[in-house]
């Protein structure tokens, strides 16, 4: 039987993609879309290159209340519409596949808690391609011999978080590892505020936003004579729809919240 799916954000260049995507599974039905500029339209009537019609809905909401028969929602959106979506997906017993970045640790916690104590499956993943995840496993391998890291993320100028949700959680994973420690000199100022970087417990991270960028990012470590970069570069958002495929399909199985694709590859 098809899982039948709801994708928040459309129009965008990760909606639009999953789309795409959907149209081409069959193990997948799109049910509906979420967009808050188009409500009472139909797909097809906002994006006429879409080759399946599906009703709009402005909010989730009432999108869940008239369409009880929805499994997972994709969201694909900025982060508090994202937050608010997968808020409300849970609340009507919906498995969100959550890409949107910029949640906060408190919101991550309190989808979790929701998530976890409903039974419902949830997976938040800052990054769906699977070049991507490797790239963030390797360099938390590499962490164990290598504590001196920092991470550039390079992406282009139409993002609205910085650090990327990526860059975080390559933090997150590499510092499960590495030893803390203080990088630099131990008395470096900073003349300029922020020349160093954003800081997770002690793991610079910089951010890079170009116009003809689309997501890459490297992971430098250092140590005496030597540097090893791990490096990934996404240059179409097809990169990411093997990861959307996967977290559809796993979602369907799981109970509680899963935060990142790693924990499911
Ligand atoms: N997890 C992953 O692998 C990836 C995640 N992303 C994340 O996905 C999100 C979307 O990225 P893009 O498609 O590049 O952005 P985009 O700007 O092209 O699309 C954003 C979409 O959100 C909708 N939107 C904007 N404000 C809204 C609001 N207040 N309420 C509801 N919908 C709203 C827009 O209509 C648009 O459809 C971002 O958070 C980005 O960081 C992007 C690429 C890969
Ligand atoms: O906004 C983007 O484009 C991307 N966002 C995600 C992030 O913040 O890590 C994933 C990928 O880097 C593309």
């Amino acid at each position: 039987m098809a899982i039948n799916v709801v994708i928040a954000g459309p129009r965008g260049k990760m909606g639009s993609e999953a789309v795409k995507m959907v149209e081409k599974e069959t193990e997948f039905r799109l049910v509906a879309c979420i967009d808050r500029k188009h409500g009472g339209k139909t797909l097809q009537e906002v994006v006429p290159h879409f080759s399946i019609d599906v009703p709009i809905y402005e909010d989730a909401e009432t999108c869940f209340n008239e369409n009880n028969e929805v499994d997972v929602l994709v969201d694909l959106t900025v982060p508090e519409a994202g937050y608010q979506h997968t808020k409300i997906a849970l609340a009507h017993h919906v498995r969100p596949v959550v890409g949107t970045t910029g949640f906060s640790e408190l919101q991550i916690e309190e989808l979790s808690s929701i998530s976890n104590s409903q039974n419902v499956g949830c997976l938040i993943a800052p990054n769906f391609a699977i070049g991507a995840v490797l790239m963030m496993k390797f360099a938390k391998m590499a962490a164990t011999y290598f504590p001196d890291v920092d991470i550039i993320e390079k992406h282009h100028d139409n993002k609205l978080d910085a650090p990327s949700g990526t860059a975080i959680k390559t933090a997150e994973l590499i510092r499960e590892t590495r030893t803390a420690k203080k990088q630099g000199h131990p008395n470096e100022k900073e003349t300029l505020p922020g020349a160093r970087g954003a800081d997770i417990d002690g793991i610079k991270i910089h951010s890079v936003r170009l116009p003809g960028l689309v997501a890459h990012q490297e992971v430098i470590f250092g140590s005496d004579g030597q540097t090893l970069t791990i490096k990934h570069d996404s240059m179409d958002r097809a990169s990411f729809m093997e990861g959307v495929k996967l977290g559809i399909n796993k979602v369907m199985e799981e109970r509680r919240l899963i935060y990142g694709l790693e924990n499911i590859l």
